[in-house]
């Protein structure tokens, strides 16, 4: 090994810190099996330090040493012990000449331990645990050829009350750097006047941690017994999920809890920093074990159970936090969301009165509760993250009936008088824990209903308790995205997209995992002719395009067995009457066993509009622009002006009723005749002049005899068929469709169950927001109808 001394700044970002703990050290078995595992983690030997506990029992055995020795008790037969398992385990675990080098270090120790107990020096008789981990590994591993040397921590870690001396720690320790592996001692440091302490309770992965921000390492690997964050603890819950990925935040959360596995101390100096944080288990190396990700979402859930707690109040913090006295307590102290002037933190009975008098020392008047709680805790996954809980823990716990309640939008915890029994508790687990699939949106159009879709997804997101709603691709008719970033503006993302290409994204949807939906919400007949590509793909439809639900019969029909052979569905509520229920009435009528035997009213936003707002004082086609504006009109207006889209539309309704029919089968009456429409838009503006005198004259001859124009739709099922037409009519100011409001559809329903009164279904039937809020009522739907067990979005 090369005496040649280098500083920590030679590391930074390179190396790694690994930490096994007691049990991951509990014989010479064990120790073998970490040797093993540095051997194949540690490559380049000058970039690694290991932080190791104590073997086993032995902090046990050496605090019992301390305890008899405050009460005076003769010593021997705990040191005979000691002494008989730590030379055990060297006789073990080396062979000559290490193993007399390290047999001769040992007895050296423990020589010095009656003189160390009786005095009271209980962190130099608990250091020896971690000094003979160190010596030990340290051969075993030169004994395998690496080049490894150990270290005593209190040569370098400075500790002033509870916060570390970094700077003063940082440069100690440079003057120690050697290459190859450094086995360090966990636990334990020295004080400022260089007397020895211990790190309190986990101390070990505290020191690692430490040692990890010290060296700016790459990665700090905790070596552990279990494999994974579990979402609630697996003894109790053999439901418990394993993660392999939990989020910065999430972690923080968790230890506040109490979770055995990371402790809030041990991830406090790695926070903001580059280091990556993992846990394995040291059983099991070839698992992958669990990243804590600082930019990870908060995907995972988690129950937690508390035992035997109680409530502390206070009405003045002086700055305290429920942090710092769980620091101060080496216990959980869970500051529960306010509901008075009062702050309440929740901690255990055990060390209530501690707390008190701790508190007392800094002016903080607190009181604790006489009664116990049994506490579980839910810290929320991002999808259910709001002030509501989903419904079906919501039912859960009001079954339960919990004491109190706490919650805010990241946790919640119930307080019960008693414990909860095994099945109730698994029953909640399962409730707070259970998979919530991930849909991929692929969404197609960001104009007028697109980007308004877009500005509602995140509040359904949030909403959406059954699923996890992926916005996966964004095109449009010139450029495609995958993945969108949702931090950017609509604009700013589509810039930043390849032009469209139909055989790329198609190659990329297929490739997309779970369930996923294209959202249709273009004008465009080419795309709706694409539908089947999109099913092959894997895709449900969900259309406010009406070209889909309106091509050719054979079309379409060939389109719904290809959903039906996938088992995918497609829902198009939009098409008709935008956010109105009406096709959802139909097929709710026609499953109960209604025939519906007519269907009439207004079906056009945009022309219902017009024809209540004209008044024949300005011309018929300013007020278009005005329509379009609102975003009421087709992308081109003619459509509505042409009566295609209210046409369109009785297509759908007939469809829905279950009748087979071509959209030409409808007979039209434009508003617009086709001789004034123009070959474009710009030559229909250009002469507009002709269609506004068109409008007016009607106008005056419907005013002249005190009588609305209302442009109608009406389809009738009679034994001799299917009749159908759209068109202008003149109705009286009595008739149900004169009184209504600009931009109202009315859907007029008869069926053998509404033969005197009919059903009517009434609403504004346009406009961006309430047909981009029917989309999303369909992308529900579609959720509902999707099994929840069908998918695992684990994270894996
Ligand atoms: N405005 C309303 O009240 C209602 C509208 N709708 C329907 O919603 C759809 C969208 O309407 P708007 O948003 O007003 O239209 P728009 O013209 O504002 O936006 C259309 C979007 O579709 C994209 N697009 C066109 N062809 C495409 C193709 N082949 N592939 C990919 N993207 C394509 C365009 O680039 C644009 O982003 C229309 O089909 C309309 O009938 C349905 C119910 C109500
Ligand atoms: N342009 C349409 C929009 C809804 O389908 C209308 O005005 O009704």
């Amino acid at each position: 090994m090369t005496t040649q001394a280098l500083t920590t700044a030679h590391w930074a970002g390179l190396a790694q810190v690994h930490k096994f703990g007691g049990t991951s050290l509990a014989d010479a078995g064990r120790f073998r099996a970490v040797a093993a595992i540095v051997q194949q983690h540690c490559a380049t030997p000058e970039q690694c330090w290991l932080v190791v506990s104590a073997p086993g029992k032995t902090t046990d055995q050496l605090c019992q040493l301390l305890d008899m020795a405050a009460r005076g008790e003769a010593l021997e037969p705990v040191l005979a012990e000691v002494q008989h398992s730590l030379t055990t385990l060297v006789q073990q675990s080396l062979t000559e000449p290490e193993q007399s080098d390290v047999l001769a270090q040992l007895q050296q120790w423990l020589a010095l331990l009656p003189e160390l107990a009786q005095a009271g020096r209980a962190a130099d008789v608990l250091a020896l645990g971690e000094s003979v981990s160190a010596l030990l590994l340290s051969r075993l591993l030169r004994q395998l050829g690496l080049a490894a040397d150990w270290l005593d921590s209190r040569q370098f870690l400075t500790v002033d009350g509870q916060q570390v001396r970094w700077d003063q720690s940082e440069q100690d320790l440079q003057a120690l750097c050697q290459p190859g592996i450094r086995v360090v001692t966990g636990f334990i440091g020295r004080d400022l006047a260089g007397n020895s302490l211990t790190l309190g309770r986990n101390g070990s992965d505290y020191s690692a941690t430490i040692l990890g921000r010290l060296v700016q390492a790459e990665q700090v690997t905790i070596w552990t017994d279990v494999d994974a964050i579990y979402s609630g603890d697996p003894r109790r819950l053999p439901a418990a999920v394993p993660y392999q990925q939990v989020s910065w935040r999430q972690a923080c959360l968790l230890a506040e809890l109490g979770n055995p596995v990371l402790h809030a101390r041990t991830l406090s100096p790695l926070h903001n920093s580059q280091t990556k944080l993992l846990v394995r288990s040291s059983f099991e190396p070839e698992r992958s074990g669990c990243h804590i990700l600082p930019d990870a979402d908060c995907l995972a859930s988690f129950v937690t159970d508390l035992h035997d707690m109680v409530l502390l109040s206070m009405h003045q913090l002086h700055g305290l936090n429920a942090s710092w006295l769980a620091n101060a307590l080496h216990q959980p102290v869970i500051a529960l969301p306010q509901s008075c002037d009062a702050h309440v933190w929740l901690l255990p009975a055990r060390v209530a009165d501690e707390a008190v008098q701790l508190l007392a020392r800094h002016q903080v008047h607190a009181v604790h509760d006489t009664s116990r709680y049994y506490a579980v805790a839910w810290l929320k996954p991002a999808q259910v993250q709001q002030a509501d809980l989903p419904a079906d823990v919501a039912a859960c716990v009001k079954r339960l009936a919990p004491a109190h309640r706490y919650q805010n939008h990241e946790l919640a915890i119930w307080l019960f008088d008693q414990e909860l029994s095994a099945v109730n508790l698994a029953q909640l687990h399962q409730c707070c824990t259970q998979p919530r699939p991930e849909i991929q949106l692929i969404v197609a159009g960001t104009g007028n209903v697109g980007a308004e879709f877009l500005r509602l997804l995140p509040g359904h997101q949030q909403r959406c308790h059954s699923h996890a709603l992926r916005l996966a691709v964004l095109f449009n008719s010139r450029q495609m995205v995958f993945e969108p970033d949702n931090g950017l503006e609509l604009a700013q993302q589509m810039q930043q997209g390849r032009p469209l290409d139909q055989k790329a994204l198609l190659a990329e949807i297929a490739q997309l995992k779970g369930p996923k939906v294209l959202i249709d919400l273009t004008p465009s007949q080419q795309l709706a002719e694409q539908y089947p590509a999109f099913i092959e793909a894997g895709c449900h439809l969900i259309s406010a395009n009406k070209q889909g639900v309106t091509l050719p019969e054979a079309e379409y029909q060939a389109i719904l067995d290809r959903l039906d052979q996938q088992q995918l569905h497609w829902y198009s509520t939009t098409t008709a009457g935008a956010g109105l229920p009406v096709q959802r009435a139909l097929q709710e009528l026609h499953s109960a066993g209604d025939q519906v035997r007519r269907i009439s009213g207004i079906f056009s936003g945009t022309l219902s509009w017009l024809l209540c707002q004209y008044d024949g004082s300005s011309a018929f086609s300013d007020l278009l622009l005005q329509a379009r504006e609102l975003g009421y009109t087709e992308p081109d207006p003619r459509e509505d002006l042409s009566g295609r889209d209210v046409q369109r539309k009785l297509l759908v309704l007939a469809r829905t009723m279950g009748c087979s029919l071509e959209l030409d089968d409808i007979a039209l009456e434009p508003l617009l005749p086709e001789s004034l429409a123009g070959d474009s838009w710009q030559a229909f503006w250009q002469q507009r002049a002709e269609f506004d005198a068109l409008m007016q004259a009607a106008w005056q001859q419907a005013q002249q005899q005190g009588l609305q124009l209302r442009y109608v739709g009406e389809l009738s099922l009679t034994e001799a068929g299917v009749q159908a037409r759209v068109r202008l009519v003149q109705v009286p100011a009595s008739d149900p469709l004169a009184a209504i409001l600009p931009c109202d559809n009315v859907f007029v329903i008869e069926s053998d169950w509404y033969q005197e009164l009919p059903l009517v279904i009434k609403g504004p039937g346009a406009g961006r927001t309430v047909t981009a809020g029917g989309v999303h009522a369909d992308l529900a739907q579609l959720c509902q109808q999707l099994p929840a067990a069908a998918y695992s979005s684990r994270l894996s």
